[in-house]
């Protein structure tokens, strides 16, 4: 993989991808980042100037283990990640607005989108990178930061696992109304995704499309150490 990680995520099999999207609710994909990348990302880890917040999840009840949202301007590959992802998941996104009968606005490139962001005051950036040593775990949660956000978040995972890491399994959870909630487990190769609901999907039912609620987490990583890299699209306050 010589190429630009633009061009990467553009030769993904989009047509899969929505379709597993609109299927199921959350679509994985290959590694897109070499094993070279990966490390660079999580040799990069204590360069506290790449960073503009850390979080310690256990002071605030989200779990244990830390992340740093990165600050700009974005790492390039990281800009690339989210640059690239955008156009096709607007797209995703627009449809599932559709669907539930509401004007489909999500403009077609990431800049335009993160001006209306700006607008409303969010101007921070939210890439991060979190990591879990032993024992250590991810509420399920959902990452809204302000009014306007990205229905769609992407996650990648930077360390092989059962080899680096055991557990730590990418969660997601579906709440179906009136009915009992759903959960994915998924186990992520170094490098690969998943792209997931940053706060609902909308579900075909009798009369039209409802909405599922999910909430995402990680569960306990039993052994080793666990780096992701997580692609927030909206900007926060
Ligand atoms: O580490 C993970 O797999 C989950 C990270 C996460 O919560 C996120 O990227 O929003
Ligand atoms: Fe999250």
């Amino acid at each position: 993989m010589h190429n630009e990680v633009s061009e990467r995520v553009a030769a993904l099999d989009w047509d899969a991808l929505h379709r597993d999207l609109d299927q199921q609710g959350f679509a994985v994909f290959r590694p897109i980042l070499t094993p070279e990348e990966c490390e660079a990302f999580i040799a990069s880890y204590p360069a506290e100037e790449l960073y503009r917040k850390t979080i310690d999840m256990k002071r605030y009840r989200f779990g244990l283990g830390e992340y740093k949202y990165f600050q700009s301007p974005l790492p390039s590959r990281l800009q690339q990640l989210r640059e690239a992802f955008y156009p096709p998941l607007a797209a995703a996104a627009n449809r599932w607005l559709e669907q539930l009968g509401k004007e489909p606005g999500y403009p077609g490139t990431l800049s335009a989108f993160l001006e209306k962001c700006h607008e409303a005051g969010q101007r921070r950036p939210t890439p991060l990178i979190l990591k879990y040593e032993a024992g250590g775990y991810n509420c399920l949660h959902q990452d809204l930061y302000g009014e306007v956000y990205f229905p769609f978040q992407v996650l990648l995972t930077l360390n092989r696992k059962d080899v680096d890491y055991e557990g730590g399994e990418f969660l997601l959870v579906e709440q179906r109304p009136r009915a009992q909630s759903r959960g994915h487990a998924i186990k992520l190769e170094r490098g690969a995704g998943v792209i997931f609901p940053t706060s609902f999907r909308p579900v075909q039912g009798a009369r039209g499309h409802y909405r599922a609620f999910l909430r995402h987490g990680v569960g306990t990583v039993t052994a080793g150490k666990r780096y992701s890299l997580g692609v927030i699209f909206h900007d926060a306050t």
